[in-house]
């Protein structure tokens, strides 16, 4: 793909590029890929933004599509170099049912490689996620852990299961002949928890606090720390991985990499509070206000009247005994791997992803709460 005859001569897919990740690897791609000609953006929304993108030199496709319509698929995929697949039904809050979950998440990655193999398209670059490691059901800590620490994953919520069998089917694809006769290029990214501009979590803790008269109180103790990393850096590691896999095809092919870059190991609201605590917002206690026991009842609560309510209407706070247990349980990220492999190094630094994000906080509309 290096080669200068190849100079603008790439078809790139992105499937989910509409969703918060998709649009950064989108213009980061448009940004950062030279050799690009062809841009698909395949998502089942598609987002108003597209259309500044088609006056530039990069043809820009927008396509609206269903990753579990297989037919809508392989007509995407066709002709494409590359795939980026970040499509993915991203629901910790019993906002879809697990069937939903594993439709979108799981057939619809085994579409996108049937495409693939089909179309002879020889490079997937696959969004997996940290919590396909863990935390796990047993609340053990991953403290500073890499893509080799021994962890015992286990999983019985719909979404951590569904990205842990998205991403064996895409690993175990790796080397499948496509069609051509060439081999299937695979490898995963696992992003922690992302945050930057258009985090929706973000906006909803956002709007939470103002509500609460700029407050947010402390429920998750701060030596439990969560790794996170800044969506532009993950967008870029998307870009690098699809840039060297061929070059590094016998490195690279079914490996995973976490997402990670210089963003402080902090619990999961002390990390918020570094964009919000400027934009206004203040966290109250030095220690959580309620001791744990009590914040599980409420979760279950929460989830007892999610189930209650369900055939009338859709209760789905942010508290609820998942994200309890995920907020509250130490897994950051210590790695070197993508440096290694393909040279990756944090594009952004702490600073300007953090600056980033302050001003995207402070340009919502603190009315529309
Ligand atoms: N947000 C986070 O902290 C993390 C996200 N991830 C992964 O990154 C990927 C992107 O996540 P986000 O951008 O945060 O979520 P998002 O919900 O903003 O984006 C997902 C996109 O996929 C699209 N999509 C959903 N179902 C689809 C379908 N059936 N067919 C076609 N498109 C469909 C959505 O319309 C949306 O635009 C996901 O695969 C997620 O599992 C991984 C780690 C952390
Ligand atoms: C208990 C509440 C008191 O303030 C805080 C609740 C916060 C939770 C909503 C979040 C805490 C950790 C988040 C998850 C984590 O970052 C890992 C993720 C990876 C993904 O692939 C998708 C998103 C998420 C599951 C993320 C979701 C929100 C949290 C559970």
């Amino acid at each position: 793909m290096a080669d200068s005859a190849q100079a603008q001569k790439l078809v790139y897919l992105v499937t989910g590029g509409c969703g918060f990740l998709g649009e950064h690897v989108v213009r980061m791609l448009l940004q950062r890929e030279p050799r690009l000609r062809e841009l698909r953006i395949f998502d089942l929304q598609l987002g108003p933004w597209l259309e500044e993108l088609k006056t530039g030199p990069v043809q820009v496709i927008a396509i609206k599509g269903d990753v579990t319509q297989a037919h809508e698929v392989i007509a995407a995929v066709a002709g494409a170099h590359v795939v980026i697949h970040a499509a993915g039904l991203v629901d910790v809050f019993g906002r879809a049912s697990p069937e939903t979950i594993h439709k979108v998440n799981v057939q619809g990655t085994q579409n996108v490689i049937e495409a693939c193999v089909q179309t002879g398209t020889q490079f997937l670059v696959y969004t997996s996620s940290m919590e396909v490691v863990g935390p796990n059901v047993k609340g053990h800590p991953f403290y500073r852990g890499n893509e080799d620490t021994p962890y015992e994953a286990v999983h019985r919520h719909p979404y951590p299961h569904s990205k842990a069998l998205a991403e064996q089917l895409v690993l175990e694809a790796n080397g499948r002949k496509v069609c051509g006769g060439l081999p299937l290029v695979t490898c995963a990214l696992r992003p922690t928890g992302i945050y930057g501009e258009g985090h929706q979590i973000m906006r909803d803790i956002y709007y939470q606090g103002l509500r609460l008269g700029g407050r947010l109180f402390r429920a998750i103790p701060t030596s439990v720390e969560h790794g996170r990393v800044y969506v532009g850096n993950v967008a870029w590691m998307h870009v690098l991985v699809a840039r060297e896999l061929e070059q590094r095809a016998a490195l690279m092919g079914g490996q995973v990499y976490f997402c990670y870059d210089k963003s402080p190991y902090k619990s999961y609201e002390d990390f918020n509070m570094e964009f919000l605590g400027p934009c206004g917002l203040r966290l109250v206690g030095t220690r959580p206000l309620l001791p744990y026991w009590l914040l599980m009842l409420l979760a279950v609560l929460n989830a007892l009247l999610q189930w209650l309510l369900r055939p009338l209407v859709l209760y789905a706070p942010l508290l609820n005994p998942y994200t309890l247990a995920v907020a509250n349980t130490t897994f950051t990220v210590s790695t070197n791997k993508a440096q290694r492999h393909f040279g990756y190094e944090p594009l952004f630094s702490w600073e300007d992803s953090r600056t980033r994000t302050i001003r995207w906080v402070q340009a919502m509309d603190g009315s529309a709460q």
